[in-house]
């Protein structure tokens, strides 16, 4: 498999706070990898950098082997070419719905990179995503679910060739994760998707890339192989001690974050 990603030594600063520090990674075409790493690890902000919203402080990012900068993507060929495959679904939905309905939604990016046969490629991806319902009704007013089916819906529309997923399931009820994981694990593209939820990471790649508190990559690899290490699990402090009560005793033991 050939690499469609990597990132070399990136480091990226908000201000003077470190967020991501010295981060290198290689991402082969088709894989699923899983970005694992607590609140304020800086996940979001290496999808952001991978999806060209945000550029290193230091190091390079390359997409197919051309390096991703602020000036080449002001290069509108090359830009409409970029966005056009690497998308990334935010993970509040709110902040990517702006059309006064779902069709208007999903017809957007599809009109502003030149698709044809609009109306056939919105009544195929509203059908694939079980929202053909709700086409005509605005998006604001839709569920939490709803609306990231259709933020989802006009990003695979495009059908690009990465797919960034931040937190895709922080919405989700349990019958709507189970769906999406088993859409997603269909879907025959490179996905990278967050999560802080070591229960779930399983379903969504094989590969975990771990990020720590520090912001550094703690562990890159078999994500079998890093949930049976526990050490490595405190040091991303993805499990934790607390007590409990049980037939009238305290004790403590480690437990996962949050399970689904
Ligand atoms: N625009 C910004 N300006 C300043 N600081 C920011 C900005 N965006 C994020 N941060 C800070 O950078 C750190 C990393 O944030 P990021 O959103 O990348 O983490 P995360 O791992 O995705 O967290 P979460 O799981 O809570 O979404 C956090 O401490 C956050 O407060």
């Amino acid at each position: 498999m050939s690499e469609i990603l990597s990132l070399k030594n990136v480091s990226f600063r908000y201000g003077n706070k470190t967020v991501l520090d010295n981060i290198s990674l290689s991402v082969k075409k088709g894989e699923k990898v899983v970005i694992l790493g607590i609140n304020g690890s800086g996940k979001s902000t290496l999808l952001k950098i991978i999806n060209g919203i945000l550029f290193p402080k230091k190091g390079e990012f390359f997409y197919k082997n051309e390096k991703i900068t602020e000036k080449k993507l002001k290069n509108r060929d090359f830009a409409k070419k970029f966005r056009k495959e690497v998308v990334l679904l935010f993970q509040n939905p709110d902040s990517m719905i702006f059309n006064p309905t779902v069709y208007d939604e999903i017809a957007f990016s599809l009109k502003q990179f030149g698709f044809e046969n609009i109306e056939e490629r919105v009544s195929f991806w509203s059908e694939k995503l079980g929202i053909s319902h709700l086409l005509n009704r605005s998006p604001f007013e839709l569920s939490g679910g709803e609306k990231q089916k259709v933020c989802l819906a006009s990003l695979l529309s495009l059908q690009p060739e990465l797919l960034l997923l931040d937190e895709p399931t922080a919405n989700l009820d349990p019958r709507s994760t189970g769906w999406l994981i088993d859409f997603l694990q269909d879907l025959d593209i490179t996905i990278i998707t967050t999560t802080h939820n070591l229960g779930l990471a399983p379903e969504l790649g094989e590969r975990t890339v771990v990020l720590s508190e520090n912001h550094e990559i703690i562990y890159d690899g078999n994500l079998t192989d890093f949930i049976k290490n526990k050490e490595l699990l405190e040091k991303a402090n993805l499990i934790h001690k607390h007590r409990h009560l049980h037939a009238h005793i305290y004790h403590s033991h480690f437990h996962f974050h949050d399970e689904y």
